[in-house]
């Protein structure tokens, strides 16, 4: 008996070891096809599980010689792109493969290739695991083919001009408040504003700002007193305090969902619910708690939207939502002339999302601009010199117009300079795609066929940093590279093309109705277009984000606010106190900043990709905000 069971494992081994030999002899006679180099391995280190298993094996296997030689083992280190960037490009090329038995997986950092994986929305896909993020319902982010042509449809009128003014404005307000915060936090009124984690407070501001811009939901900082919301807030929603059968506030209940996004993602919220660990029953609460609100939220818009009211400054991505699932209970026109619908649930899918994806992506952006801006005090003074120029040094922010200093703000030092800081930092480190069926595509004037279900990563920071797109120095800092050095054909510096257009706002309504804004001015050049597929942040093509310019309008806003007044500095306090800088000369002044720098530069360099890039759990750069013309530091690199 034991001897038949143990025939039958070993038979059973035997018959699946034969066929993973089989698959992958048949998976490599399909990547010598493409001609692009390819490595050997057991699996891809996509999904949780393989992820999980990469984590264990990568390391125990790099520590081993000869098998540390092993491609491969490099190549599942989830943080590679960041950690190590371009270091495989140099290697093995733009291009490469990694096959398996179960599957082949394709890296690109290729402006071509990206183009077509970006262009060819129906023969390149997202991948199904994106599906776990759909927590409340359906979502733009989730959908393909037809279904995400309803949400698109839908959605897309939602990022509108009207839209973008309100983040404009709402983003200057919410600056003051940040600055405000920072002001209450100072032990000495010494007119110096120590950040220990600007991190925390871009996180907070770029909620405050999607909650009001977004959800028509206006937030207080801790300091503000209800009159700072100018009777614009909403009851039980933009309050210091939860009302009624609330235990969480919106915005704490927004954050802790935000922050527990793992769990949910691991454990269905049903099980959450009944699991007795705490940490499971915070992130059901966080859960149930956002659910009722947005319940809440759906249902005064809806009656706002009955009594005319919805375009009273609360023109948010909410209103064409509710609108289309207005039109889903009271259409009485055929089903061939129906708008397309959203049901409750999606509705709720598609908030969720716009949380999800804009609110750490573009906190990112602030915190890490303010960040090389401490490190570049040359590049500051140039961002300094243009917000003069445009705004002036004095001009309070109440009167500052999103038609008129926007455009030219953008396509100046401050766009250049947070354009920049994204091409270096990117919130996303790899675009996810896989291939239905056997796609063909050209690479430098080569044809070959990427075989179906082939798992594509594209390579945000191997693309942005690609020195044939961005020159020698494209690992540098340098935000001059987006303004143009005008010559006769509009050609800018390094093959890129300038921006066209004239007017102030050029303003673009594509098919499905997304509106998308230039910011072209007469006043102002504006930045320039670097080469196609060679700029991935915002990823590329119709799946490109929909919140592109909702986020440069906040970052350019923000930055503007600050530096106008501001300039900031590294907190030099762990290596010398503010008297025994008062004492030094300027060659111990640079040298004690130079300490500082490499300190940030390190915490910066190894910055982790968690959903988004992000400072690693513990590291913080502190910064000092001093009002301009009290610097400490700056003035020693001019
Ligand atoms: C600096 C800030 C931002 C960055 C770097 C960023 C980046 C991206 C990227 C790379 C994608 C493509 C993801 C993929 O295909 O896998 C994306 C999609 C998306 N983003 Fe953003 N995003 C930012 C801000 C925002 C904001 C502010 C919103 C909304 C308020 C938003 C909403 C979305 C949505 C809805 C999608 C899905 C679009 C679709 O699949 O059709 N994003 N974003």
């Amino acid at each position: 008996m034991v001897n038949l069971i143990l025939l039958t494992v070993c038979g059973a081994a035997l018959w699946a070891i034969a066929t993973l030999i089989r698959d992958l002899r048949i998976n490599i006679e399909k990547a010598k096809k493409t001609g692009l180099p390819y490595m050997l391995g057991p699996f891809i280190p996509i999904g949780y599980f393989f992820l999980f298993v990469a984590e264990i094996l990568g390391p125990i296997g790099r520590a081993i010689p000869i098998v540390n030689r092993w491609g491969y083992l490099y190549l599942i280190d989830r943080q590679v792109s960041w950690s190590h960037p371009r270091e495989a490009e140099n290697k093995w090329g733009d291009t490469f493969l990694i096959v398996t038995p179960g599957m082949i997986y394709l890296k690109t950092s290729n402006a071509e290739l990206i183009t077509q994986f970006t262009a060819r929305k129906t023969d390149f896909l997202k991948p199904d695991g994106y599906k776990i993020v759909d927590l409340f319902g359906r979502s733009i982010l989730t959908q393909e083919g037809q279904e995400w042509k309803r949400h698109r449809k839908i959605v897309g009128p939602s990022f509108s001009e009207k839209s973008n003014r309100m983040v404009f404005e709402e983003s200057l307000r919410q600056t003051e408040g940040m600055m405000g915060l920072w002001a209450s936090q100072q032990k000495a009124s010494k007119g110096e504003l120590k950040v220990g984690n600007t991190a925390v407070d871009a996180a907070t501001l770029s909620l405050h700002v999607i909650c009001a811009a977004g959800f028509g939901v206006p937030q207080l900082w801790p300091q503000e007193g209800e009159e700072k919301l100018l009777g614009n807030g909403v009851p039980g929603f933009s309050e210091h305090e939860a009302k009624g059968s609330h235990t969480l506030t919106f915005k704490d209940s927004i954050n802790q969902l935000l922050k527990k996004l793992m769990w949910y993602v691991l454990i269905p919220p049903s099980l959450l619910k009944i699991s007795p660990f705490k940490v499971h029953q915070t992130a059901y609460t966080a859960y149930s708690e956002c659910m009722a609100y947005f319940h809440e939220l759906l249902d005064i818009k809806k009656k706002q939207m009955y009594l005319g009211e919805s375009d009273k400054g609360t023109m948010d991505l909410l209103g064409p939502m509710i609108k289309a699932n207005e039109e889903s209970t009271t259409s009485s026109t055929s089903k061939t002339q129906q708008a397309p619908t959203l049901s409750t649930a999606e509705i709720l899918g598609n908030c969720f999302i716009f949380l999800f994806a804009g609110h750490e992506t573009t906190a990112n952006n602030i915190h890490y601009t303010v960040l090389e801006l401490a490190l570049n005090p040359k590049i500051q003074r140039h961002l300094q010199e243009d917000i003069d120029n445009i705004i002036g040094p004095e001009k309070p922010i109440s009167e500052w117009s999103y038609y008129e200093d926007m455009p030219r703000l953008y396509n100046s030092m401050v766009g250049a300079t947070m354009s920049e800081a994204l091409r270096i930092v990117p919130a996303i480190c790899n675009v996810p795609k896989i291939t239905t069926g056997d796609q063909t595509v050209t690479l430098d004037g080569r044809q070959f066929v990427i075989p179906n279900e082939t798992f594509v990563h594209l390579n945000v920071v191997g693309i942005n940093l690609n020195p044939r797109y961005w020159g020698e120095d494209s690992s540098v800092f340098r935000p001059e590279r987006w303004l143009p050095k005008s010559d006769a054909n509009g050609h800018a510096e390094n093959g890129a093309v300038k921006e066209n257009g004239n007017g102030h706002i050029e303003e673009k309504v594509e098919a499905d109705g997304l509106e998308t804004t230039s910011f072209a001015t007469s006043t102002s050049t504006s930045l320039i277009t670097p080469v196609k597929g060679s700029f991935l942040s915002f990823s590329d093509g119709q799946r490109a984000c929909p919140g592109r310019r909702f986020a440069q309008v906040e970052s350019t806003a923000v930055l503007s606010a600050i530096f106008q007044k501001h300039s900031v500095e590294l907190d030099v306090s762990d290596f010398a106190s503010d008297e025994e800088v008062e004492r030094m000369g300027k060659e111990e002044r640079r040298s004690v900043y130079e300490k500082a720098r490499i300190r940030a530069e390190e915490m910066i360099a190894r910055s982790e990709q968690m959903i988004t890039l992000q400072l690693r759990a513990g590291d913080e750069v502190p910064v000092v905000f001093r009002r301009r013309g009290e610097e400490r530091f700056l003035g020693l690199y001019e």
